[in-house]
């Protein structure tokens, strides 16, 4: 178990800064996803976490210790990597018993003729080949035990990866990318997986993807990174809903959030689209973004706001309607309930939103309060009616 924290962490490389003062505490036990945009750091701040890449400055503390100057394999922790990084001449027994055999057997009895007949080693490999049946059978990977990793499907490689870092009950776990290379079927199965895992090892996990879904799904906590810089850490849910910068609101989401090109007026209300808003703001005057996600979108005669459907993506329990709006770079999505409902493809579509889906940001991308003014009586819940 362990609590890594990060402090002022600045890396460059050839002069690019590429992590640009991350702050980070993670605690004891929790499974933390750092999620972002491809090339914004992450697998970077993961291998310095490992002690595999130095910082340029900051400091990384494990447990209350400064890591500076500790090897990656004194650290304790243990790191999952997308190529899973198997040995193919190896079993997956011998795969999964590789850092045991490190840590427990001393270099005379590593060697394969002599150690073979020193009665320290069968002593030691019958420990280690308890531990290895243990996790393979927590692993659902038993009767895999003999076949190399050549003659396993990619979730099997990918649960042998996972086995072999667990075997070695390290301080805390660090993921980087694990699924990504598995079809997308596989990789919800895996995640699920994971999470249960986290839920029975109760250890830390620092998980590393590309990936929204991936982190929203399994995590306690998020920690969004875009160039470099940790924009925002909480509950996925509370990012979800309460982004603080646009790039945020933009990122977690699929399909992403709809950004109406927008402005704060004199009197303090918010105008969208040449429309005026049943919302206001203490933000002063000028240009800023309206944004509201595809479920907050209500189709339907009395939304003010018009277009034509330019696409429909119908999932079966659920479709996302595409309209294509004057004003707007891309079409606004809306999500809909029942399939069943949908308009046709280039039929003409109203549509609104209540002020309180309103998520509003200024013109450098942060986020800026709103509210619902009482005096205004509403006739449906919609700013736009
Ligand atoms: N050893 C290196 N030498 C030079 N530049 C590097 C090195 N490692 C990473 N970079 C650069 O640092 C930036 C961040 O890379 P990093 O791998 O941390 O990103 P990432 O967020 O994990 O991206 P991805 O999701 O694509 O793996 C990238 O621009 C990358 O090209």
């Amino acid at each position: 178990m362990a609590e890594i924290g990060i402090r002022a962490l600045h890396k460059a490389f050839d002069g690019a800064d590429v992590l640009k003062g991350v702050d980070l505490t993670i605690e004891d036990g929790e499974f933390i996803s750092l999620v972002g945009p491809s090339g914004c750091g992450k697998s970077t701040l993961l291998r310095i976490i490992a002690g595999l890449e130095p910082q340029s400055s900051g400091e990384i503390w494990i447990d209350g210790a400064n890591a500076d100057g500790v090897r990656p394999s004194a650290r304790n922790l243990a790191m999952v990597f997308q190529s899973y990084a198997l040995y193919p001449h190896l079993s997956v027994f011998d795969n999964i018993a590789v850092p045991l055999r490190m840590k427990r057997l001393s270099a005379l009895e590593r060697m394969p003729l002599i150690g073979r007949l020193m009665p320290s080693r069968r002593r030691a490999e019958r420990t280690i080949r308890e531990d290895v049946e243990r996790v393979a059978g927590q692993l659902e990977i038993s009767p895999l035990l003999k076949r190399k990793p050549g003659q396993l499907s990619g979730g099997q490689r990918q649960r042998v990866a996972v086995g072999r870092a667990i075997v070695r009950q390290p301080r805390a776990f660090l993921f980087d990318e694990p699924l990504s290379n598995l079809d997308a079927k596989l990789r919800v199965h895996m995640r699920a997986e994971i999470a249960q895992l986290h839920r029975q090892l109760k250890t830390t996990f620092i998980y590393v993807t590309h990936d929204q879904a991936e982190a929203m799904t399994m995590s306690g906590r998020i920690a969004v990174m875009i160039g470099g810089e940790l924009i925002q850490v909480g509950a996925p849910a509370a990012v979800y809903d309460d982004p603080q910068d646009i790039r945020v609101a933009e990122f977690i989401g699929t399909p992403k959030i709809n950004a109406f090109p927008a402005r704060v007026r004199s009197d303090g209300r918010l105008e969208a689209l040449g429309h005026v808003l049943h919302a206001t703001t203490p933000s002063p005057a000028g240009e800023c973004r309206v944004c509201v996600r595809p479920e907050r979108i209500e189709l339907g005669a009395s939304g003010l706001l018009s277009g034509t459907v330019v696409h429909l993506e119908n999932l079966g329990s659920e479709a996302f309607v595409h309209i294509g709006s004057a004003g707007m770079n891309a079409p606004v999505v809306a999500r809909v309930n029942d399939p069943s409902q949908l308009p046709a493809i280039g039929a003409a579509i109203s549509y609104g939103f209540a002020p309180e889906a309103i998520r509003a940001f200024d013109a450098s991308g942060k986020r800026i309060a709103t509210s619902v003014p009482s005096r205004i009586e509403r006739p449906r819940e919609m700013a736009i009616v």
